[in-house]
């Protein structure tokens, strides 16, 4: 819950599936080779309230990062609906929700296009109509040949202007229409080339510097999606997540490069809030560059710039590195040749010029960190121009910032990633993924791959930043003492689904599903009583996700499994059946080696003495305990038509007496805060049966 009290959820993830197609190539198409499931996330719903961190548990392989990383949008759902802050995913993906804000060079270069677009368009028609309709202004006296090119370049030229034109209010179809016809013009070119080369030389370069300036269009359109500015991944291995070759500016710019930020927001007002000193405001006007919000935080709809101005005295040096060091102040004469000498720490200005009117007064002017201003003066008025930064400076500036935010200096931006310890190198990673202020963070076994040491340091960290950022998270782990460290609350994965979800305090004191218990049971405590506690580990391997159980999928190694009415056997016992039908049903009992052992011939050679024997030794060899008369007697007749070859009877003589109901009904989370997705739990919501979706 976020601190306010309000449940507001800022991720809600519903029915989301994510299978990874196996045999899925052309080849195995083409050989009819039906593609494998592997069912990594099988049906996940829940809830990520905002500000909270909502912690992933669960053995290797459970679906955990695949979770992670589809809910990012890193691997696309199978199916399933994924919404951030109330909106949907795919929608905050899609095309039509793009930045708003285009750059005027984007603008610029859609206009070139849309110009190359009428000349060809223009030049068509004057070849097509010189050709064929006596239509000759300017005299191209156009052959019949050149007349019907004409034609079809009067025509892309048309596509190539309604492509431009969907550029430049960014649909999707106005890309591929722009691409489909740039080509469509070289392929024209170069037929061209037979005809009237020096038309076809024009042609292909403007075809060329079209399909460049396209490009650039393309890179400003298609910036990768707004989603993906609001939420990060923290990687578990810092060394291998971090690209060797470049320094650690560059990996904590690359993001901010990649989603060209800083981005301005048209709608936001720009203003300044003026003080003087000693300058009549009359003479004074301030313009501030509507896209200062790019350098400071805007306050709802407006970004206002505290600005500064005072006289300054003749000879005077100001030097910014010895004021506040959360401003910069910028400094010019009233003459327009100041002396400005920039330093990586700050600026100085020196003031001695006299103005360009005769006074000897000089003009200081102090603005906020991160714009710069520029003083001009005429004999009326004195302007001051804000603006920010350039974009590369800003870009600096925040690298620099998020190194200090994460504790290391950021004088080592030019340092690489190796010259740093495993600690400081996933503080690197926090910082890029923080890099675009994103409110929900993944973080895939943050500390994992960390001395123990340094592990507590990095989880202080991200705690102090959550609080300070307002950040959500989603924490996976399998190491259940940073879990309940983290947490707020805890869902348990096991094979693709959740088995149950609640607030940490309650999962860890009170677990519902055996799995959580058993996991929770595997923990190695530090006290001496608790060392002393039998422990009672999982038994058996995790099923393989291509080809999960029926029913609830930890049956198949469940310590409280549940049996049909009528049987009242030990967990043990009941398990060995269980175990035993498996095998069966896989047709994976060693007949020929307890065969060997009891020197009882196969097939007509055995006589019924020899079989019954070959039953015994079966029997004993997975039940050294013996079982109860009616229990022996079903295992002993299943066993019987195993010697005789019958495996599809035998499995189902065990089925009809041991068939539990965690076998035929999948049991779902229930709503409440804290649920199991158990047959044990009196309020287990049945599943219906599923579909899987297939390959294709
Ligand atoms: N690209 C892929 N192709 C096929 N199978 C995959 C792919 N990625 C993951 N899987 C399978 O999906 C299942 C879930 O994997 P995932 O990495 O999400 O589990 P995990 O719980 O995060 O495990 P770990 O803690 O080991 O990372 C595994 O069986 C894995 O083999």
């Amino acid at each position: 819950m976020s601190e306010d009290g309000s449940d507001r959820s800022l991720l809600r993830v519903s029915g989301l599936r994510k299978y990874f197609f196996e045999q899925n190539t052309l080849v195995d198409r083409l050989l009819r080779t039906d593609p494998v499931a592997v069912r990594a996330v099988d049906g996940l719903s829940f809830e990520i309230e905002e500000g909270e961190t909502l912690g992933l548990v669960g053995e290797s392989g459970s679906g955990k990062s695949t979770t992670g990383e589809t809910i990012l949008d890193l691997q696309s759902p199978t199916i399933g609906d994924i919404e951030y802050d109330g909106q949907n995913v795919s929608d905050i993906e899609s095309y039509s929700e793009a930045p708003r804000s285009l750059s005027v060079r984007a603008y610029l270069l859609a206009g070139v296009l849309a110009v190359f677009a009428l000349a060809t368009l223009v030049g068509g028609v004057l070849a097509a109509g010189s050709a064929f309709a006596g239509f000759d202004p300017v005299g191209t006296g156009a052959s019949t040949p050149l007349g019907v090119l004409g034609v079809l370049w009067a025509l892309a030229g048309a596509a190539l202007l309604a492509g431009s034109f969907g550029l430049a209010t960014q649909r999707v179809w106005g890309w591929r229409l722009a691409v489909w016809t740039l080509g469509a013009l070289l392929v024209l070119a170069i037929a061209t080339l037979f005809v009237e080369p020096i038309v076809a030389v024009v042609g292909v370069v403007a075809s060329v510097l079209g399909v460049l300036s396209l490009f650039k269009i393309a890179r400003a359109y298609f910036r990768p999606p707004a989603f993906r500015r609001e939420t990060a991944i923290l990687f578990q291995d810092p060394f291998s997540s971090l690209d060797p070759r470049q320094s650690i500016g560059d990996i904590i710019e690359a993001p901010l490069k990649t989603h060209d930020w800083p981005i301005s927001d048209p709608e936001i007002d720009a203003n300044a809030d003026v003080t003087t000193d000693g300058i009549g405001p009359d003479e004074l006007s301030v313009h501030v560059d509507a896209n200062v919000d790019k350098a400071l935080e805007p306050d709802g709809s407006t970004v206002t710039v505290p600005v500064t101005v005072r006289a300054g005295t003749a000879g005077e040096t100001i030097d910014t590195t010895a004021s506040d060091p959360g401003e910069l102040t910028i400094a010019t004469p009233s003459s327009l040749d100041a002396d400005v000498i920039t330093q990586e720490t700050g600026v100085s200005v020196d003031v001695s010029g006299t103005g360009s009117t005769g006074s000897d007064r000089a003009i200081v002017v102090e603005t906020p960190e991160l714009v710069t201003a520029t003083v001009n003066r005429d004999s009326e008025t004195i302007t001051v121009s804000i603006e920010p930064e350039s974009d590369a400076v800003l870009r600096k500036h925040r690298v620099q910032f998020l190194l200090r935010r994460v504790g290391l200096s950021p004088d080592q931006l030019d340092r690489y990633p190796h010259e740093f310890s495993g600690g400081q190198r996933q503080r690197i990673g926090i910082a890029r993924a923080l890099a675009l202020e994103p409110d929900f963070v993944v973080l895939d076994e943050p500390t994992s791959a960390l001395d123990v040491s340094v592990q507590a340091q990095v989880l202080n960290l991200l705690d102090d930043l959550q609080d300070e950022l307002d950040l959500t998270y989603l924490l996976i782990s399998h190491d259940l003492s940073v879990i309940r460290h983290v947490c707020d609350r805890v869902a348990v994965m096991y094979l693709g689904e959740i088995v149950e979800i609640g607030p940490a305090n309650d999962l860890f004191t009170d677990p519902q599903h055996p799995y959580t218990e058993a996991l929770l049971e595997s923990v190695p405590r530090a006290s001496t009583d608790e060392r002393n506690r039998t422990r009672e580990t999982i038994s058996g391997d995790v099923p393989s996700p291509r080809n999960p159980p029926s029913g609830c999928r930890f049956r198949t190694r469940c310590p409280k499994v549940i049996q049909p009415d009528d049987v009242e056997l030990e967990q043990s016992a009941y398990r060995a059946i269980m175990d035993l039908r498996q095998r069966i049903e896989d047709r994976e009992l060693p007949i020929a080696r307890v065969r060997e052992t009891v020197d009882v011939p196969a097939g007509d050679e055995s006589t019924a003495a020899d079989r019954a024997e070959l039953v015994d030794a079966l029997y004993e060899r997975y039940f050294a305990n013996d079982l109860p008369d009616r229990d022996r007697s079903t295992v002993r007749s299943a066993l019987e038509h195993v010697v005789d070859d019958d495996w599809a009877t035998a499995a189902d003589t065990l089925r009809e007496r041991y068939e539990s109901v965690c076998e035929t009904v999948n049991p779902g989370l229930a709503t409440e805060r804290h649920a199991a997705a158990c047959h044990l739990r009196t309020d287990v919501r049945k599943e219906p049966a599923e579909t899987i979706p297939s390959g294709d």
